[in-house]
């Protein structure tokens, strides 16, 4: 890869996120940044920012603008190195405002999913709390119900991801979210998604983006032709 690429998933809880994220990484080598992991990360080794975010966290609130915006954009400076894509963030206007002002996207993934699609995934998401992994006991169940591939350690579900946090959560997303989606939409760098299946999305996402990232090939053949 030559030239850096830079892209943001959007999507509310569920919508497959990270899922797609992961693809992303391993077929096209961008580094997969998520503000959940930044979170993690900071919680476990008790930074500033981690202590205070995890009382936000554990209320089931976001964790707000300014303290996010802290802890994500000074991770994305230092990737002078490395294409990325980045999931989790930004969630609001002025996290998008920040983000702007930080760096410049090439492309924004928005993925539209229907309501009742997203709460009955996330009625079946299971988590490993330590490391962020992400399991659905009938997408991607673990090898033994209940445990950790890696680790052997128990899952647990969000309290959040029960059915009756869901609606709320759900609604609020999208009520935060629009301003963002409009942004990048006058932007012009907006491709929205829409299907029940992540199966069916990946082909779309895969095909724009081999046509959107540079490689080092085109680079190649750019300079052997006259
Ligand atoms: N950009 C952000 N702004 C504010 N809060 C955030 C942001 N990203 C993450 N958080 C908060 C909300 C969550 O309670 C917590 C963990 O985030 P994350 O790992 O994305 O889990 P999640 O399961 O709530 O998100 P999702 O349901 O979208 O996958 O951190
Ligand atoms: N049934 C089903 N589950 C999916 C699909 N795509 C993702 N999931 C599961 O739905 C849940 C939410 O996906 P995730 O990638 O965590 O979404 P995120 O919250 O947007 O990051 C997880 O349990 C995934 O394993 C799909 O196409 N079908």
């Amino acid at each position: 890869m030559s030239k850096l690429f830079r892209a943001v998933i959007l999507g509310p809880p569920g919508s497959g996120k990270g899922t797609i994220s992961e693809r992303v990484a391993s077929s096209f080598g961008l580094q997969h940044l998520s503000s959940g992991d930044f979170l993690r990360e900071n919680i476990a080794a008790k930074t500033e920012a981690g202590v205070l975010a995890k009382t936000y966290i554990e209320k089931g609130a976001l964790v707000p603008d300014h303290l996010m915006t802290r802890l994500v954009l000074p991770r994305l400076v230092e990737m002078t190195r490395h294409s990325w894509l980045l999931d989790g963030f930004p969630r609001t206007l002025a996290q998008a405002e920040a983000l702007n002002s930080a760096c410049e996207l090439d492309v924004v993934i928005s993925l539209n999913i229907p309501l009742e699609t997203l709460k009955d995934r996330l009625r079946h998401r299971w988590i490993h709390p330590a490391s962020g992994r992400v399991y659905n006991m009938r997408f991607n169940p673990p090898r033994v119900q209940g445990v950790d591939d890696i680790s052997g350690e128990p899952l647990i579900q969000h309290e959040d991801d029960k059915p009756e946090a869901l609606v709320a959560r759900l609604r609020h997303y999208k009520d935060v979210a629009k301003p963002v989606i409009d942004l990048y939409r006058a932007k012009g760098i907006l491709h929205m998604f829409s299907d029940t299946e992540t199966d069916r999305i990946w082909p779309y996402v895969s095909s724009l983006l081999s046509a959107k990232i540079p490689t080092d090939r085109a680079d190649a053949q750019r300079a052997t032709t006259p």
